[in-house]
């Protein structure tokens, strides 16, 4: 079956600097995917590039198995929601009319309830709504188009926690009436994770982590309590954790990969140690501390090997 979304080997150079970085992924449809990853880490560039707002330096993105480079037919079924959305010179209800017009299977109905439910003033220009305001715009035209490629880029900037969860239950309940392929770059990663059915995570422009939500949820625990009973519980545990280990005075915390064993869990209890499942934002915390490490593991050997071949 062709992926809704297949990006192979993408590479993005800005005057020398790598914003991706040889990346490939499917993402097959339907399906709610959150891209995550620390600032400026190419999750703009590549929500850009999969919607043909800008070129690849190399590799290559295909929607529904065509390239979408000047592809009307395609770019129809695709909407890229961004948090700076720039509208022309219009009043609220023209945008939503401006945006009937292009997407195919725009819902009008639906545009009118969430307008609605954001209390967007039909008649106000574009340019004078707050902040906020214009996030719900650009939130109902994403979801109201219909597309069945929906990309959403840090959609809500200024949004309240209100209107945040409005637009998290309108996207579960549009999903399932209507199941589209939806990509959801994020900061705010355990506000969206009961959304999220995959995640892909982004750093200095690298896929470092690439999973189903559910396989991650509960796949780190955190280890806390006096650093000798700590100890003693890594003691006999085959993997050694190296990071995100952390010691206060007499106090230590650990993180652990893997689900721990029942017999582990029982050790744990003895020694009186508290035990804590990582969140979504933790393991993503964690998985960007173990990529900076890996990273200058690596630059370490490369230095050490050029230092052996000049000596
Ligand atoms: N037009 C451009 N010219 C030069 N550099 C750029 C351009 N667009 C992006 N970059 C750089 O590419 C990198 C990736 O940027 P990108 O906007 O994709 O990150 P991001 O993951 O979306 O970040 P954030 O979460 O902060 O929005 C950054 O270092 C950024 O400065």
């Amino acid at each position: 079956m062709t992926a809704a979304i297949s990006v192979r080997g993408l590479t993005r150079h800005y005057r020398g600097h790598r914003a991706l970085d040889d990346v490939t992924i499917d993402i097959d449809g339907p399906s709610i995917t959150g891209l995550l990853g620390r600032n400026g880490a190419g999750k703009t560039t590549l929500l850009r590039m999969i919607a043909a707002q800008e070129l690849p330096s190399r590799g290559r993105v295909l929607v529904f198995g065509v390239n979408p480079l000047e592809n009307d037919a395609i770019l129809r079924r695709l909407v890229l929601i961004r948090e700076d959305q720039t509208f022309p010179d219009f009043k609220v209800r023209h945008a939503l009319k401006a945006a009937s017009w292009f997407y195919p299977n725009w819902d009008g109905d639906l545009a009118a309830a969430m307008a609605g439910e954001f209390d967007l003033p039909p008649d106000r220009a574009v340019k004078k709504l707050s902040r906020g305001m214009r996030s719900a715009l650009s939130i109902v035209i994403g979801l109201a188009a219909r597309a069945e490629i929906t990309l959403f880029d840090e959609p809500y900037a200024g949004l309240d926690a209100v209107a945040r969860q409005l637009f998290y239950d309108r996207l579960l309940a549009e999903y399932a009436e209507h199941p589209r392929t939806i990509l959801l770059s994020t900061h705010l990663v355990d506000e969206a994770a009961a959304l999220l059915e995959r995640v892909v995570m982004v750093d200095r422009g690298r896929v470092v982590l690439d999973a189903p939500a559910d396989d991650l949820r509960g796949a780190y625990t955190s280890v806390s309590g006096p650093a000798a009973a700590v100890a003693q519980l890594l003691a006999d545990r085959p993997d050694r954790p190296g990071q995100d280990r952390r010691r206060v005075a007499a106090h230590e915390s650990v993180v652990l990969a893997g689900p721990l064993d029942s017999a582990d869990l029982q050790r744990a209890r003895d020694l009186h140690l508290r035990l804590e499942p990582l969140s979504l934002q933790q393991v993503l915390v964690h998985a960007a501390g173990r990529s900076d490490s890996e990273r200058s593991d690596s630059e370490r050997s490369d230095s050490e090997r050029s230092e052996r071949a000049s000596a």
